[in-house]
Parts: structure tokens; sequence; C-alpha cells
């Protein structure tokens, strides 16, 4: 008898077909997340789960007596309560290295239009504001031969290094939990601690995964102690700002702007003061989303899944659980 797997996001034709060849596969297609007791009833009886928002918890696992595999398509994997899924024999993977390139760009693209201001300027051509030449109070800030400071120079940290280093001839610094030496020589970076980087970098940008450890990393003391006319870049995930102390920090004007790929909430509430704020460009959590890369992801994860039921350990397999 084929083993069964759940599928909660929508996933393209071919990468059905891959699974159904070896599994038998339940699709969730709804645009909204699968409700929460529709998933704890539609576990009970599938050997893996292929998700991306879904809570992997104490709860989920004890309606999961046959649960062998969960796989998030994305690389970001704190849905996951790993302790339990270590205690429980479940195999987690995840999508590592298959979007750095997509993310970085979009990072790029986030700190371009952060600092050169392009929404705001794209919004005051098409309301009609465009009678004169533009001056100073519309101007932006250079990029090139800035300095740009990266908080978790992993995967996607080291991407993006490239891109400011060749491209932009950036200064760039980095800090991370272990030094990295080879990636330093690689792209001719340099390691500083954290209140270094936080108070001499002209772009901060945060890119560690959110952790008990990095939980709101980013507060009130770094914001106080970053240089006034810093772009504050978050592409990881919400949480590991303190978001209400970036208002206030944006709102005191200790910060010049900031470009967000992700929030405390998400989706954002429409009341968040900052997407009021004409310095902060927000985007709706979109650092793979391309065609291609998502259909990568879903593919990469299809074939984890199947690893996983085989009874094989995918390269895939989330760190803590090598
Ligand atoms: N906006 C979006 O759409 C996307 C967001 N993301 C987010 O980006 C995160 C990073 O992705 P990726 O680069 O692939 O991950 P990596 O694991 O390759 O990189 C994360 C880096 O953060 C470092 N780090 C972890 N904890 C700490 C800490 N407490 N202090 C300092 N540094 C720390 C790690 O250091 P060490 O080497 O010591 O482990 C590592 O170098 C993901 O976890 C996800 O949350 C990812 C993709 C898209
Ligand atoms: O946020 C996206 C991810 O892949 O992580």
């Amino acid at each position: 008898m084929k083993k069964k797997v759940l599928v909660t996001e929508p996933i393209p034709s071919h990468v059905k077909e891959l699974l159904e060849r070896e599994v038998e596969v339940e699709l969730w297609e709804q645009a909204d997340q699968m409700p929460r007791e529709l998933l704890l009833e539609k576990i009970t009886d599938k050997h893996g789960l292929i998700t991306s928002k879904d809570q992997i918890d104490e709860e989920l696992i004890k309606h999961a007596p046959v649960l062998e595999a969960v796989s998030n398509i994305s690389v970001g994997y704190d849905n996951f309560d790993v302790q339990v899924l270590k205690e429980n024999n479940i195999l987690a993977t995840h999508t590592p290295y298959v979007l750095d390139e997509t993310v970085a760009d979009l990072i790029f693209g986030l700190i371009i239009s952060t600092a050169r201001r392009i929404p705001e300027l794209d919004r005051y051509v098409k309301d009609g504001n465009w009678t004169h030449s533009i001056d100073t109070p519309m101007f932006g800030d250079n990029v090139h031969h800035k300095k740009l400071g990266i908080i978790g120079m992993g995967r996607i940290g080291e991407k993006v290094a490239r891109r400011a280093r060749l491209g932009f001839e950036m200064e760039v610094s980095y800090y991370n939990r272990n030094r990295k030496e080879e990636v330093e020589t690689k792209y001719d970076v340099y390691y500083e601690d954290f209140h270094s980087l936080i108070a001499t970098s002209d772009f901060i940008l945060l890119m560690t995964p959110l952790t008990d450890e990095t939980y709101h990393l980013i507060d009130k003391d770094a914001f106080e102690n970053m240089k006034e006319s810093c772009f504050f870049i978050n592409a990881s995930r919400g949480a590991v700002v303190n978001e209400s102390e970036l208002i206030a920090a944006l709102e005191q004007k200790q910060i010049r702007g900031a470009g967000l790929d992700v929030f405390t909430q998400e989706p954002v509430d429409i009341s968040n003061p900052l997407l009021k704020m004409n310095n902060v460009v927000t985007l709706p959590h979109v650092g793979s989303a391309t065609a291609e890369t998502r259909d990568e992801m879903k593919q990469f994860t299809a074939e984890s899944m199947l690893k996983c039921l085989q009874g094989d350990k995918p390269e895939s397999l989330i760190k803590e659980l090598k």
C-alpha cells in the first residue's frame, strides 16, 4: 500500500505527478491556509506533510501517529518545534541553496528602492506631481561605495555580499555567530562585532534565522546606536526585530529609512504605522517569489519528501537532525 502525503500549499502539476508515482497525495488547493482543525483531522493517517506555514508542534504530532517526515517549502523553519520532531523521530527538511540568488536579488532591490526612494517617486509621477524638475527634498542617497553590515552571514548573506562588493564596490562587514574566514577571503569582506557594525554601517541587513537566540535581536538599544543616515533592511523574519521599537526609531528619526520584506504579523495589519511612512519600503514576504524559483523549491521539497519516506536522509534535512 502506498504511503500518504498531505500537501497544504499549491504545487504545480509536474510536482504532483512526481509525488503520485510513489505516494498517495491529498492536496489543499485553496489560497487561504488550511484551517488548523482540518489539518489536525487530515494528518491522522498521513506519513508525510508538505507545508510552509503550518506550526509543527506537539499538538500536531499527537494527532499524527504514523507521520514520518515534514518538508517545508522554505529555507526558514521557525514553524518547526525541532525538539518535538527529534523526540518523535520525525524527519524534517527545508530548501537551502535553491533560492539564495533570487532572495539576494530581492534584497538588493529593497536596498536600492529604499535609498533611492523608488516607490515614493513612482507614486509622485503617477499622482501627476511631476510638473517641474525635482530638487533636494526628493533626492535619495547613494548605495555604491557605502558600508553594508550584514547580520547573519549565511547562504543568502554571502550572495548579497558578492553583489555589494562586485557590483556596487561597497565596503562589506558582517556579524555572525561563528566567524567565517573562508567567506572573508572569497568575497573580501570582514568580521566585525555586533556593536561596531551597528554603529558604523550605512545599510544594515538582517539575515539570521528566527530562533530563541535571535528573537528581538534588533531593539531600541540597537536603533539608538545606528547612524541617523542608516537604512535598515530586514528580509529574515519579522520577530528578529522588535517592531514597535523600529517604528519608534523611524518616528524619532534615529534612522533614515527601512526596507522590509517581513513583519511580526503576516499578512501585515493595514493599521501598522510602518505602512504610512514614505521612508519605509514594504513588501509582502516575496524574497523567493519568482515563478522559476518557487517551482524549483517545490520540486526539491517533493524529492526530499520521497527520499525521507524511502528511508533515506536527504541533504536538505534540517541541520539539527543531521
Ligand atoms: N524574506 C524571504 O522571503 C526569505 C527569508 N529567509 C530567511 O532568511 C534566513 C536565513 O537564510 P539562509 O541564509 O539560507 O540561512 P543560513 O542558515 O545559511 O544563514 C543564517 C546565518 O545566521 C547566522 N546566525 C544564526 N543565529 C545567529 C545568532 N544568534 N547570531 C548571529 N548569527 C546567527 C548563522 O550562523 P552559523 O553559521 O553560526 O549557523 C548563519 O550564518 C532564513 O532562516 C529565513 O528566516 C530566507 C529566504 C527567503
Ligand atoms: O521566507 C522564506 C524562506 O524560504 O524562509
